[in-house]
C-alpha cells in the first residue's frame, strides 16, 4: 500500500500488538475462534442459493450474529474468492462488520510465496489502508520460514499477528511436517523454534503475536508447542476434535490454545439466537480446558 501516513502519525495510530489484543479479547469474550466458511452445503441448509446473493446473506448474517459474542472470527477467504470480485467485496464487508462489533479478525488465507510477493500479500491483509486489513492472517511457511519475513515486518509495523501452519489438522500434513530437516529436527519443530524466537522479547505473562496452527485432531507430538504465542486449533467440532483432544494434544501448552470451529457453529443457523446458543454451548465446553 502507498505510504499515506508520516512516521509519527503511524506511531500514534498503531494498535497494541496482536498478542496483547488477543489476550484481552479472550479474557472478556472467551477463547473460541469461529470460522466464517460459507460452504455451498451450508448455504443450502440455510435455505439460500449458492450464488453471490446467498453468500452475502449467509456471511453477513453469521457475522452480525456472532461477532459481538466471539473474541475472534476467521473468515475463510476461499469461499469468498470462488465468486470472484463480488465475493471478495462481501469478504471486505465481513471484515469491517466483525471489527466494528469488537471481534478480532483472523483472515484465513494461508498465503506464502517468495519474499517479494509475500510483501504484497502482507500489505493486502495486514496494512490498515487495505480494504481487507485484518488483525492477523494465516500463512504457509513451506517456501521456507524466511520467505515470511515481509509478513513478520508488516505485522510488527501495524500491531498485527501471524498464525503459521505447523501441524495441520488434515491427514496429509505429516508427510511434510514430520519430515526430518537437515539438522535432525522435524520440519514442524524448526517452524515452532522460529516462532519461539519471534516471540522471545515477550514478557512471561504476556502473549506473543506470532502463533502456530496445530490441529485439534493431530496425534500427540513430542514437539515443544509452547511458542509463547497463540496456538490456533482448527479441527475442533466438525472434524471430530473434542476438549479432551485439546488437553491430550496440547498438554501444558493448552493455556495458549485458541480452538477454532466453523461448520459445527454455522450449522446452527440461520436463526441468530441459535447461532449464539451454539457459541455459548461451546464456551461452556471449553471452560473444562481451564
Ligand atoms: O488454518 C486453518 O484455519 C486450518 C488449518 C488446519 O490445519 N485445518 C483446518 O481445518 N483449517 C481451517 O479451519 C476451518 C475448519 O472448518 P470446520 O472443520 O468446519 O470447523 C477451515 O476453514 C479450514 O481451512
Amino acid at each position: 500500500m502507498t505510504d499515506r501516513t508520516t512516521d509519527s502519525e503511524a506511531a500514534r495510530t498503531t494498535p497494541a500488538p496482536f498478542g496483547a489484543r488477543l489476550k484481552a479479547a479472550t479474557a472478556s469474550r472467551g477463547r473460541l475462534c469461529v470460522g466464517i466458511d460459507p460452504h455451498a452445503a451450508l448455504l443450502r441448509a440455510w435455505g439460500l442459493d449458492d450464488d453471490v446473493a446467498g453468500l452475502e446473506r449467509f456471511a453477513l448474517s453469521a457475522t452480525e450474529a456472532l461477532a459481538p459474542y466471539c473474541s475472534v472470527l476467521k473468515p475463510q477467504s476461499a469461499f469468498f474468492e470462488r465468486f470472484g470480485s463480488r465475493g471478495v467485496a462481501v469478504l471486505e464487508r465481513v471484515v469491517a462488520t466483525a471489527r466494528e462489533a469488537g471481534a478480532l479478525v483472523l483472515m484465513d488465507a494461508k498465503r506464502g510465496d517468495i519474499g517479494s510477493t509475500s510483501q504484497a500479500y502482507a500489505e493486502a491483509y495486514l496494512d490498515p489502508s487495505s480494504p481487507l486489513a485484518s488483525d492477523a492472517v494465516t500463512v504457509s511457511p513451506y517456501l521456507g520460514f524466511g520467505s515470511l519475513t515481509p509478513f513478520v515486518e508488516t505485522a510488527r509495523a501495524h500491531g498485527a499477528g501471524l498464525l503459521v501452519l505447523a501441524l495441520t489438522s488434515n491427514p496429509e500434513g505429516p508427510e511434510v511436517q514430520h519430515a526430518t530437516a537437515p539438522d535432525g529436527r522435524s520440519v514442524a519443530g524448526v517452524l515452532l523454534d522460529h516462532l519461539r524466537a519471534l516471540n522471545a522479547g515477550v514478557d512471561d505473562d504476556a502473549l506473543g503475536s506470532f502463533g502456530a496452527v496445530v490441529g485439534a485432531t493431530v496425534d500427540p507430538t513430542a514437539e515443544d508447542l509452547d511458542v509463547r504465542g497463540p496456538l490456533l486449533a482448527p479441527g475442533f467440532g466438525a472434524q471430530g476434535g473434542t476438549v479432551a483432544d485439546l488437553r491430550r494434544v496440547f498438554g501444558p501448552a493448552a493455556r495458549l490454545v485458541l480452538p477454532s470451529s466453523s461448520r459445527e457453529v454455522l450449522a446452527a443457523g440461520p436463526d441468530p439466537v441459535a447461532l449464539r446458543d451454539a457459541v455459548a454451548r461451546t464456551h461452556d465446553a471449553l471452560a473444562a480446558l481451564g
